[in-house]
């Protein structure tokens, strides 16, 4: 997909697909329920569903959805590589508790070490340092600072990610950062990849759940090494979000996997 143009005539192309056999009775998902209730409300001119609004978010959730999860599996995978310390207590943890199953999210209560690295990538991946930018919509008066309406807003979720008040080594890779002296995970306020507030990134609890799923998915197949023909780098590229720079790493297969 080039660019939002292309995506946006992709998913025109879906619409007419899913008004072909659209059922009100057996909705497939967001398309149909958008659909039926742009029917229901077709004779109010004030409506929000209407077909630029379902593109417009078809086109948000799957740009805001892909690449943010894809980024964070990509710097997960540099940092086992980076830490094959920290990648072995990934594997025992699996070992542990999947075993050879395939990945279920209800695994995730049992593996609080696995979870505290998916945690410590995402503090310390920082894919979207500076946030979404924003704008008030009224006179604000913000400790003791005025915002007048139309003020650009930047929130630095990094200044928080990286707060040393509040994480014990903020600039390096510690998944201790999201356990307790028992091993136990803990979860952290200052923990905000997905931002706060009203609009707290809408996708927060499936982008968990994916992690979780693929990072485990990937780690109970593979062992991540540095290409023994180049040297490995941990460094952020350029991007919507901020993934790792591309490098060459090899996959050995697990043998305990039949
Ligand atoms: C690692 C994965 C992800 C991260 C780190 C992330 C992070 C964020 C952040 C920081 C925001 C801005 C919130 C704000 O303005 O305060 C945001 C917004 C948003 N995210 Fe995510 N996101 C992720 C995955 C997803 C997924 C999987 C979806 C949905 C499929 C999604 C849907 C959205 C949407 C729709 C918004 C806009 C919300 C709004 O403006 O009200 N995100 N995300």
């Amino acid at each position: 997909m080039q660019n939002i143009r292309e995506l946006q005539v992709y998913f025109k192309k879906m619409l007419e697909e899913h008004l072909t056999c659209l059922d009100k009775d057996d909705q497939r998902g967001y398309i149909d329920a958008f659909l039926v209730k742009q029917e229901e409300e077709k004779s109010d001119p004030n409506s929000f569903f209407h077909e630029d609004n379902l593109v417009s978010t078809l086109t948000t959730l799957f740009m805001a959805g892909t690449e943010t999860t894809s980024s964070t599996i990509r710097w997960a995978i540099s940092f086992m590589v980076q830490n094959p310390d920290i990648q072995k207590r990934v594997h025992e943890e699996i070992e542990r508790v999947i075993g050879s199953a395939m990945p279920r999210i209800d695994h995730r209560k049992d593996m609080p070490y696995t979870n505290a690295v998916i945690h410590e990538t995402q503090r310390f991946a920082n894919i979207l340092p500076m946030n979404l930018p924003r704008e008030t919509t009224s006179d604000v008066v913000f400790q003791g600072y005025n915002l007048p309406k139309g003020t650009y807003v930047i929130p630095l979720l990094e200044s928080v990610l990286y707060d040393k008040t509040q994480f014990e080594k903020p600039t390096s890779f510690y998944p201790e950062h999201f356990l307790d002296s028992k091993g136990q995970f803990v979860k952290k306020s200052a923990f905000m990849p997905f931002s706060a507030g009203r609009r707290i990134c809408a996708g927060q609890t499936l982008a968990k759940m994916e992690l979780f799923l693929f990072f485990t998915s990937l780690m109970q197949k593979f062992t991540f090494h540095p290409s023994p023909a180049k040297e490995f780098y941990v460094k952020p590229s350029f991007g919507l979000t901020i993934p790792p720079i591309a490098q060459e790493i090899c996959c050995v297969s697990r043998t305990y996997i039949n």
